[in-house]
């Protein structure tokens, strides 16, 4: 699994002259500015924060435009955002810290099961997290399956839970986010926190509270660049 070094020296462009300029930052993509302002509340240290859209499209389109136009090279890429908790795994203001980032719909939807894109032969349905880019931040660890379409019955939520038995929460971006990263060469973390359960369609009752000032807090723990070792 690839590793990142604390200050990697790069020559920049700095009136005529090339100087060194130390990579000292994280790339850290949202959907929405609510999550991106949570984040910003958390962070003592000065990445860049953006908001790229809804879903796993705009994820990966957002991430890779990000990546494309940065001057300075990133160190990695964090997904963070609130997300549904598998219910009797995670509870209403969890943090999970991504071992993988899966996605449930790349397949085929056979009349019996569902086929994952990793069995065609044509590429893969999962992303690896990088656990150096998340040591230290408090919370579950385990899959996070990443969606188009939020799942809105019981039935669909028990069907997932059953697929997926290391899972623990599903959201709309996280491997969308990661094929742009690993595309790009960069290490990949995710970070969620619970604003409701999956399955449950009273929308009006998420906590997003619960979900954004768990965010705040799990982003405040990231480790510090130099701590991130090679
Ligand atoms: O379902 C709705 O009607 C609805 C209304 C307002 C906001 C939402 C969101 O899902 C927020 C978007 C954001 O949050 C993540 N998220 C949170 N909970 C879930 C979930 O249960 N399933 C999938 N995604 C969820 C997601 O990553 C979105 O970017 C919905």
């Amino acid at each position: 699994m690839p590793q990142v070094t604390g200050h990697r020296p790069v020559t920049a462009c700095g009136g005529g002259r090339r100087v060194a300029s130390p990579v000292v930052k994280l790339l850290i993509v949202t959907a929405v500015a609510a999550e991106a302002d949570a984040v910003r509340r958390g962070l003592s240290v000065d990445h860049d924060v953006a908001a790229v859209g809804v879903g796993p499209a705009a994820a990966a389109a957002g991430t890779a435009r990000l990546l494309a136009q940065a001057t300075t090279p990133y160190l990695g890429v964090i997904n963070a955002g609130v997300a549904g908790g598998l219910a009797g795994r995670v509870g209403i203001g969890d943090t999970i810290v991504a071992t993988e980032a899966l996605s449930a719909e790349l397949g085929v939807a056979l009349p019996d099961r569902f086929q994952p894109l990793d069995e065609l032969g044509f590429g893969s349905n999962v992303v690896a997290c990088d656990p150096t880019l998340t040591e230290g931040v408090p919370g579950h660890r385990g899959v996070v399956l990443t969606l188009a379409t939020i799942t809105g019955t019981p039935e669909i939520a028990a069907t997932l839970a059953s697929r997926y038995p290391t899972a623990l929460a599903e959201a709309m971006e996280g491997f969308g986010v990661a094929t742009a990263a690993a595309q790009a060469g960069l290490p990949f973390a995710e970070i969620r926190t619970v604003s409701n359960a999956v399955g449950d369609r009273d929308v009006a009752g998420w906590d997003w509270n619960a979900g954004f000032g768990a965010l705040s807090t799990a982003v405040a723990a990231l480790p510090t660049i130099g701590s991130i070792k090679e």
